[in-house]
C-alpha cells in the first residue's frame, strides 16, 4: 500500500488515496492500529483515507491511533486539500471535503505550485450536541465545573462536529497531560469519550492551548480543538473573536464570526515523506 506522512503543526497523520488502495472496512482499525505505531509501524497519529464522494469533491475517511474513528479533523483536512491538489486529483483552488456527512469548504494558499496553507470554513459550532448536552448561550450557562481525580476544574464544552471539553487554567506548560487527560478522555461525563483542550489565555487576542486527543494522546496541535478553544474563550468573554492558537507543533489562525455564526481556521499544511508498506 502506497502511503503519503503529512502534518499540520505536527499533528501528523498516515494519507491514503482511496481512488486506488483497497482496504476493507472490517480491516481497517487493526490496520490503522499498525501502521500509526511509532515504533513498529509508519508512526502517526492516526490515519486518514481520501475517497470518493457523490456529495462534495472529496471524502475523509479519519482514524484515531487506536482503531477509532473521528467525525472531523481540522489538520487532517488540511492536509488532504493539500494532498489532492499537489497530486493534481483536482485543479480546483476551492474545495469541498466531507466527513461524517459533515461538508467543508477550504480555500487553498498556493506557493510556488504547491499548496503551503489552508483556510477552512469550519462552519457553526454545536453548544448542545447530543454527547455534550450541557450549554446553551441563551440559558447563560456556558461553563460547568467537573471533578477529575479530586480536583475541580472549570470546562466549556463545544462542538466541531467531535466532541471538545475545554479546560482554562493558568499553567499549561507544567501540566502533567499524560497522568490527566486519560481521566477527562474517559470520564463519566462523556460516554463517546472526549478530547480535552488545556488553556491559558495570554492576552485578548493569543492563547495557549494543549491537547488531549481521543483515542490518541497528547498529540502537538489539533485543529478542531483549537476552534472549540477559540469559541469557548469567546462565551467566557476572555477573547475577541480574532485568536492566534499556539500549540506545541505551531500555530493555527481562528476567527469566528459570530454574524455568520461560522468559525474559520487558517493554518499550514506539509508533506514529509511518501512510502509503500506490505498489508
Ligand atoms: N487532531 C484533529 C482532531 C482529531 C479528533 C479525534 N481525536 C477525535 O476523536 O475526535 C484535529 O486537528 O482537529
Amino acid at each position: 500500500m502506497e502511503f503519503t506522512k503529512m502534518h499540520g503543526c505536527g499533528n501528523d497523520y498516515i494519507y491514503v488515496n482511496g481512488f486506488t488502495e483497497e482496504v476493507s472496512a472490517r480491516k481497517k482499525p487493526e490496520l490503522v492500529r499498525r501502521l500509526s505505531d511509532r515504533h513498529f509501524g509508519i508512526g502517526g497519529d492516526g490515519v486518514i483515507f481520501i475517497n470518493r464522494s457523490s456529495q462534495a469533491d472529496f471524502e475523509m475517511e479519519m482514524y484515531n491511533a487506536d482503531g477509532s474513528r473521528a467525525e472531523m479533523c481540522g489538520n487532517g483536512i488540511r492536509c488532504v486539500a493539500k494532498y489532492v491538489y499537489d497530486k493534481s486529483l483536482t485543479d480546483k483552488t476551492s474545495v469541498s471535503v466531507i466527513s461524517s456527512g459533515q461538508i467543508k469548504y477550504l480555500d487553498l494558499i498556493i506557493k510556488n505550485v504547491m499548496v503551503k496553507a489552508v483556510k477552512v470554513n469550519m462552519g457553526s459550532p454545536i453548544l448542545k450536541a447530543a454527547d455534550i448536552p450541557v450549554i446553551s448561550e441563551n440559558e447563560e450557562v456556558i461553563s460547568e465545573m467537573i471533578e477529575v481525580e479530586g480536583k475541580v476544574y472549570e470546562m466549556t464544552c463545544v462542538s466541531m462536529g467531535n466532541p471538545h471539553a475545554v479546560v482554562f487554567m493558568e499553567d499549561v506548560e507544567n501540566l502533567d497531560i499524560e497522568k490527566i487527560g486519560p481521566y477527562f478522555e474517559n470520564h463519566v461525563r462523556f460516554p463517546n469519550r472526549v478530547n480535552t483542550e488545556f488553556v491559558k489565555v495570554i492576552d485578548r487576542n493569543t492563547v495557549q492551548m494543549r491537547v488531549w486527543e481521543r483515542g490518541t494522546g497528547e498529540t502537538l496541535a489539533c485543529g478542531t480543538g483549537a476552534c472549540a478553544t477559540v469559541v469557548a474563550c469567546i462565551l467566557n468573554g476572555l477573547t475577541e473573536e480574532e485568536v492566534t492558537v499556539k500549540l506545541l507543533g505551531g500555530k493555527l489562525h481562528i476567527r469566528w464570526d459570530r454574524r455568520e455564526n461560522l468559525v474559520y481556521m487558517t493554518g499550514p499544511a506539509e508533506t514529509v515523506f511518501e512510502g509503500e508498506i506490505e498489508i
